[in-house]
């Protein structure tokens, strides 16, 4: 027997992320909102019965390079855990920057663990695909959990359902900036001072720019250009996506997003907005 869903994985962004000093098992607490967008990867998955395990990804060659895609890993952490077997063809189609702070693999591979689990009549209790989510990012337990917004511990895993916002927003990216995660919390070692607090959520659009602080705006070179500073000044908030090298311009309406786009801009553009889902 066997199945196709076609799924969508959202794309989220940190409104506010402080990093505190790492811990022993290398990883940093952060303290952060994480935000979904309307921005996804169409991913389409064909699930048949087998005798072993058997992962076919489509569709992933621009990203790849030699890393194991996390959709992979997923299907089998999800395939150990389980002592279920599996054929698994994976289509995607990747509409969301990667090395951009955007949780695009981490979408994705919640995605194909939440599938998954739907298939095989919910098999593991959402605790567990909790924990087997931590093992492929921080950022995937985010994911697992559907919350369009939450506060986010620990290493991310320490989430509380946040309430949602719709303002349109815009990523900007410049071509051929790319940047790792890990080479990015490095680089934060290197700060003097850190501060730990973390304001609870004002959801006015106006308390964001004084309340709101990304760790990671200040290694990123895109945020000194005269060209970026001068957009960043038409909109009503401004921040780095996780830890970079996508930035995100937030606006209080249609009309401010408009005035915006007739303004000349080098950089690539993508222009959404955070998501407020209906389910809620
Ligand atoms: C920057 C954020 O996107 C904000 O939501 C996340 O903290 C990063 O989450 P992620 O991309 O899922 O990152 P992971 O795959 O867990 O970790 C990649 C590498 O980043 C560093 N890392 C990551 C998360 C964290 N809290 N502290 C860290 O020091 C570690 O060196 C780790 O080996
Ligand atoms: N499904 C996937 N989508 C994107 N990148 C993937 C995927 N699987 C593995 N990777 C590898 O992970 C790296 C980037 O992952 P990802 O897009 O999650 O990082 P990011 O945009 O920095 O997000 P964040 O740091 O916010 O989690 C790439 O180098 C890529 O080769």
């Amino acid at each position: 027997m066997s199945a196709i869903y076609n799924e969508r994985a959202y794309a989220k962004v940190n409104l506010g992320l402080r990093v505190l000093q790492k811990r022993e098992d290398g990883f940093h607490p952060v303290k952060t909102i994480f935000h979904k967008i309307n921005l996804f990867d169409d991913i389409t998955l064909k699930i048949s019965d087998s005798n072993n395990l058997k992962v076919k990804i489509f569709g992933n060659e621009e990203y790849i390079g030699s890393n194991v895609d996390l959709m992979e890993k997923a299907c089998i952490l999800f395939s150990d855990k389980t002592n279920i077997y599996f054929d698994i063809e994976i289509k995607i189609d990747k509409k969301i920057p990667f090395q951009a702070g955007l949780g695009g693999g981490s979408s994705d591979c919640a995605t194909v663990l939440l599938t998954l689990n739907k298939h095989f009549n919910n098999v593991l209790t959402k605790a567990e695909l909790l924990k087997i989510a931590l093992m492929l990012g921080s950022d995937v337990p985010f994911f697992i959990t559907g919350f369009d917004a939450a506060y986010g511990e620990g290493r991310g895993e320490l989430l509380k359902e946040a309430e949602g916002v719709s303002y349109p927003i815009v990523i900007l990216k410049k071509k051929g900036s790319l940047v790792s995660t890990k080479e990015a919390f490095k680089k934060l070692d290197e700060r003097k001072c850190i501060s730990s607090s973390f304001p609870s959520w004002p959801l006015k659009l106006e308390l964001w720019k004084n309340n709101l602080v990304n760790d990671f705006d200040i290694i990123q070179p895109i945020r000194a250009e005269d060209e970026f500073k001068k957009l960043s000044s038409n909109a009503s908030f401004d921040s780095t996506c996780g830890s970079g090298s996508c930035q995100f311009l937030v606006f209080e309406s249609d009309k401010q997003l408009n005035n915006f786009l007739s303004l000349r801009c080098s950089y690539e553009m993508l222009v959404t907005k955070l998501r407020k889902s209906t389910l809620h």
